[in-house]
């Protein structure tokens, strides 16, 4: 009763290995793409199942476990790797009331404000106001996780270590991704110097962060600023649970692995997607600020969230969830999957769904707004638009318990109140939107260039 499986399937190499020519993660996008089209939603090979998405919310607490995985490096003490069970609900529970904490709004605003000057000195250099901002914008958000981190006021050579160390350390992680397709024996002769370098990068970011880790510490132990009594950063929230050092730099890491770049991602979608749709968010931020919301009885949706949610389907910046796993055998609609597989979910199909959406592969955000069949649906659960509260029409933050911590309200509030409305025509013509597949799937290229506002609506014509 498993889903059909693609032929052959060896004992340690699977068949997954055959199907393409560089066995690598990022290629299995490409490849489950193709499986998906001849074999339809349900696949299983020696190395993935796919079940349907509804597995997340119905049967969420069989479906929560992650499969366990002979090595998981920094992510070793995270949440993202804990065991479905109680010390994951606590460090879940700690994260996700750190995310929903009121000092958020402030470090943003301080964020937004560095930025806004960045700009403006970067458009100064220029001779002119012509900005590129890609840059300025990552260093922006990576400075946006880390202030929410480590809290403000890190020296600016300490940090620039520490993104140098994740750049390092992830990218050494993707040449070694073919770890997970090919036999140990292989993996040790091929890759054992990558592996070493591996070793060292991790063994730099230890030493650094448990370094900005006791200066945290010995702040809190002065009782300098109100930290003490209102723990304001990641880190402080981390002390106050009374973790060893090697469980607070795995969570430092997610926390920062996990939002940078699914962030900056999500981020250089939208504003790609964003500048061809100016005016009618120049018109509607007009009409949202005159205080003309209503659309009937319900609130309007702005416009700008009903972009920030197309680019979302379209671009989710995960293709697939993190991996899940069971803890028994559950029948799923006809088929049985086996206790222990290893489970995972198609997010970029489920947002291109042809039965879900009309002209799935079109941008259009106003599908999302009054009457479109994107109405009403979040995108934290998936559901609403009037597909029935069972029907998922879009999870590019996953769903039921394991569904991302920080999903939703970073990108809409960064996008809110960065207000970043490129008003020069030339926009768009450094931008290729094909996609780049991978653990993230980023744009091929995002380098517009052109006028940069970050506050407030730029009116036609104005800088
Ligand atoms: C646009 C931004 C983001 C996207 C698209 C995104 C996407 C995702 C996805 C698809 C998952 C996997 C869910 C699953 O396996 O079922 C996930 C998990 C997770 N994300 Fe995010 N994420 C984003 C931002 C963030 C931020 C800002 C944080 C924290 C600061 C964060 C922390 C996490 C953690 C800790 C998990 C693991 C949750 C668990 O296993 O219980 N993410 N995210």
């Amino acid at each position: 009763s498993l889903p059909r499986a693609p032929w052959p399937r060896l004992p340690l190499i699977g068949n997954l290995f055959f199907l393409h020519h560089t066995p690598t993660v990022a290629s299995l996008t490409d490849v489950l793409r193709r499986l998906h089209a001849v074999h339809g939603p349900v696949q299983a090979s020696h190395l993935h199942r796919l079940p349907w998405h509804r597995a997340l919310v119905n049967m969420g607490s069989t479906f929560a476990h992650r499969p366990t995985s002979w090595y998981t490096g920094l992510n070793s003490h995270g949440v993202n790797s804990a065991t479905y069970g109680s010390r994951w609900g606590r460090l879940r529970r700690n994260l996700c009331s750190h995310l929903a904490g009121e000092h958020v709004a402030g470090v943003l605003r301080s964020s937004s404000g560095r930025l806004v000057k960045n700009l403006e000195s970067a458009a100064g250099k220029n001779g002119g106001d012509v900005v590129t901002p890609s840059g300025t914008f990552r260093h922006a958000v990576f400075g946006f996780f880390a202030a929410l981190c480590f809290g403000e006021g890190v020296e600016e050579d300490k940090l620039g270590s520490l993104r140098g160390l994740h750049a390092e350390i992830i990218s050494l992680i993707v040449e070694l991704d073919a770890f997970n397709l090919v036999p140990v024996f292989v993996q040790v002769v091929c890759y054992f110097p990558r592996w070493r370098k591996l070793m060292r990068a991790q063994r730099r970011h230890h030493v650094l962060v448990t370094d900005i880790i006791s200066a945290r510490r010995r702040r809190r132990e002065e009782g300098v600023g109100c930290d003490v009594a209102e723990p304001r950063c990641y880190v402080d929230t981390l002390l106050g649970l009374g973790l060893g050092e090697d469980e607070m730099v795995s969570l430092c890491w997610e926390y920062m692995n996990a939002s940078v770049k699914t962030t900056t991602t999500a981020l250089e979608w939208i504003m790609a997607r964003l500048v061809l749709h100016q005016q009618k968010l120049r018109d509607d931020i007009a009409r949202q600020a005159s205080g003309d919301h209503t659309c009937g009885e319900r609130r309007r949706r702005p416009f700008v969230e009903a972009v920030v949610l197309e680019a979302l389907r379209l671009h989710p910046p995960a293709h697939y969830l993190l991996a899940h796993t069971t803890d028994k055998d559950v029948t799923l609609d006809k088929h049985v999957i086996p206790k222990g597989s290893i489970v995972n979910f198609d997010v970029a199909s489920i947002g291109r769904d042809a039965t879900l959406w009309a002209e799935p592969s079109v941008f259009r955000p106003d599908r999302f707004m009054g009457g479109g069949e994107g109405f009403d649906v979040h995108c934290t659960t998936g559901c609403g638009g009037g597909g029935g509260p069972e029907t998922m029409k879009m999870i590019p933050f996953g769903a039921g318990r394991r569904v991302c911590p920080g999903a939703g309200s970073f990108v809409e509030e960064l996008v809110r109140r960065f207000k970043w409305i490129p008003v020069d025509s030339k926009v768009g013509t450094d931008v290729d939107m094909t996609e780049k597949p991978g653990i993230i799937t980023e744009m091929r290229r995002w380098n517009p260039k052109g006028y940069f506002g970050c506050t407030g609506l730029i009116s036609p014509g104005k800088k």
